[in-house]
């Protein structure tokens, strides 16, 4: 039956046709990433990478299986592992009830708002005073910038209850539990042998978050008392129907899915910066924030821009395939038939690179790429670090934001370098569909401009 299948004929080598064993070895392996970016650069935008999965790196695809609205590419069971409480994400909520609920907390418009922006201007300072605080020696800022995402989506969600991990060390242990932890192979095992999970020794089941867990429920248990914007009421409000449990659930998702991004994507944007090449951009960005009243718009700040979605197209935190089932009759992805049941994605981490005449150069840090006009919606229709359509990042405006405020105020007053006691690998370190720097440490110096 395998040989007679449409996906025998799509470019890819012989053993995926006949087993998807060799990927599961890749994956188990954290080697999925590589492993694809490679097949594409052998074979080309379509890459079979089993008898029943496909990966894609050219736009039609991304616009097919991601953006034709409401088409019903179904996630795979994969996002099974990211249930909280026991609740699946689908279960809480269908998909328009998830878009209408989120819609007006994640809107700009809400994230602006002034109680908003003064509680990430708060973490920012809180941040910034730790920095200050090392008087010329080294700090560590992938711990510092894991502190900031969690205390940013923690008031987003809750606040005044949001938590303060950057000054106090109860908080911290919640970074700490989120962040710290080699669940990879053990995620993956209970994937794919659900129903042996139950069985599974101890050490094979993956870590839990007991910390994180009961500061969640405590805190939808107080939600009412939240202020009137905060996601925690949005939830509760009445015509959501939702239990409990099943808001809680929704609030868990969404800090686990703010911290280590925007954390990770911040700490390999810095790393970058500080690289003794990338000097000049460095200064380029010293200049345009230093001269912009501290109120201005982010609007007006188009070389901050240009900077983090640079970072983000290098170094996306989320850089893995996306996977979703081919709905029913089949589709026409890139040109060929994908039968239904089929598992299609796209990686950001090939998308970004293979696609050279949108992204030239696409291994070196430019941010000036994304400031000429020319080619500017192809270049945006292809980044894909948030994904697209209505599985897209319900936090991207969040995201953005928390990651400029930090960058405007770090580097109107500072320049960062590579702290000589830094020795751990900021290699891209796959997880499950995220990834983050190999030896979770990223050490700078931070000298103030006079
Ligand atoms: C730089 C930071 C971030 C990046 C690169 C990022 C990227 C992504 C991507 C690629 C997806 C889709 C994954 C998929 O389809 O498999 C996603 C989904 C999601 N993100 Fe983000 N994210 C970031 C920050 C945030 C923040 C700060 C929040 C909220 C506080 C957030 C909340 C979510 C949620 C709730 C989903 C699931 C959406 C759904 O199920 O429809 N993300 N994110």
């Amino acid at each position: 039956k395998r040989l007679r299948s449409p996906l025998t004929a799509l470019p890819g080598p012989l053993i995926t046709s006949i087993t998807s064993l060799w990927i599961k070895y890749q994956e188990f392996s954290a080697n999925r990433r590589l492993c694809i970016h490679e097949l594409h650069r052998k074979y080309g935008p379509v890459v079979r990478l089993s008898p029943n999965e496909v990966s894609f790196t050219s736009l039609e695809a991304i616009k097919e299986i991601y953006a034709s609205g409401g088409s019903g590419y179904d996630r795979t069971e994969l996002y099974s592992l990211f249930a909280q409480f026991g609740q699946k994400q689908d279960d809480v909520f269908d998909l328009g009830q998830r878009k209408r609920c989120f819609a007006d907390r994640y809107s700009l418009t809400n994230i602006m708002r002034k109680d908003s922006m003064a509680s990430i201007q708060e973490n920012t300072a809180a941040f910034v005073r730790k920095c200050m605080d090392t008087s010329g020696t080294s700090v560590d800022v992938y711990v510092l910038l894991h502190c900031y995402a969690l205390d940013c989506v923690t008031h987003f969600m809750f606040s005044p209850g949001g938590t303060h991990s950057l000054t106090k060390s109860k908080d911290f242990e919640l970074m700490e539990e989120l962040t710290y932890h080699n669940s990879l192979q053990k995620n993956l095992l209970a994937h794919y042998l659900p129903g042996l999970e139950p069985y599974f020794p101890t050490f094979l089941l993956p870590r839990l978050s007991p910390k994180s867990n009961q500061y969640v429920l405590d805190k939808v248990e107080e939600g009412l008392s939240a202020d009137e914007y905060t996601l925690v009421r949005r939830l509760l409000s009445k015509d959501n129907g939702l239990h409990n449990i099943q808001v809680a659930a929704e609030c868990k998702d969404h800090m686990a899915a703010g911290i280590d991004t925007t954390g990770d994507g911040l700490c390999f944007l810095m790393w970058e910066l500080s690289q003794p090449h990338n000097r000049h951009v460095q200064e380029r960005l010293h200049l345009e924030v230093k001269q912009v009243p501290a109120d201005a718009s982010l609007e007006d700040l188009p070389y901050l821009d240009a900077v983090v979605k640079e970072a983000l197209r290098l170094a996306p935190p989320i850089p893995m395939s996306f996977p979703r089932y081919v709905p029913k009759g089949g589709r026409i992805i890139d040109g060929y038939h994908i039968p239904e049941g089929t598992i299609v994605s796209c990686q950001p981490y090939s998308v970004h690179r293979l696609n050279e005449k949108v992204f030239p150069y696409p291994d070196t840090f430019w941010p000036e790429r994304w400031l000429e006009p020319d080619g500017a919606n192809d270049r945006n229709r292809l980044f894909f670090a948030f994904s697209t359509g209505a599985r897209g990042c319900t936090g991207k405006n969040l995201a953005l934001v928390e990651m400029k405020i930090l960058l405007r105020d770090v580097y109107s007053r500072f320049k960062t370098d590579v702290a000589p006691d830094m020795h751990g690998s900021m290699d891209i370190d796959d997880q499950i569909i995220s990834a983050r720097p190999k030896d979770q440490t990223c050490r700078l110096v931070f000298t103030p401009y006079e």
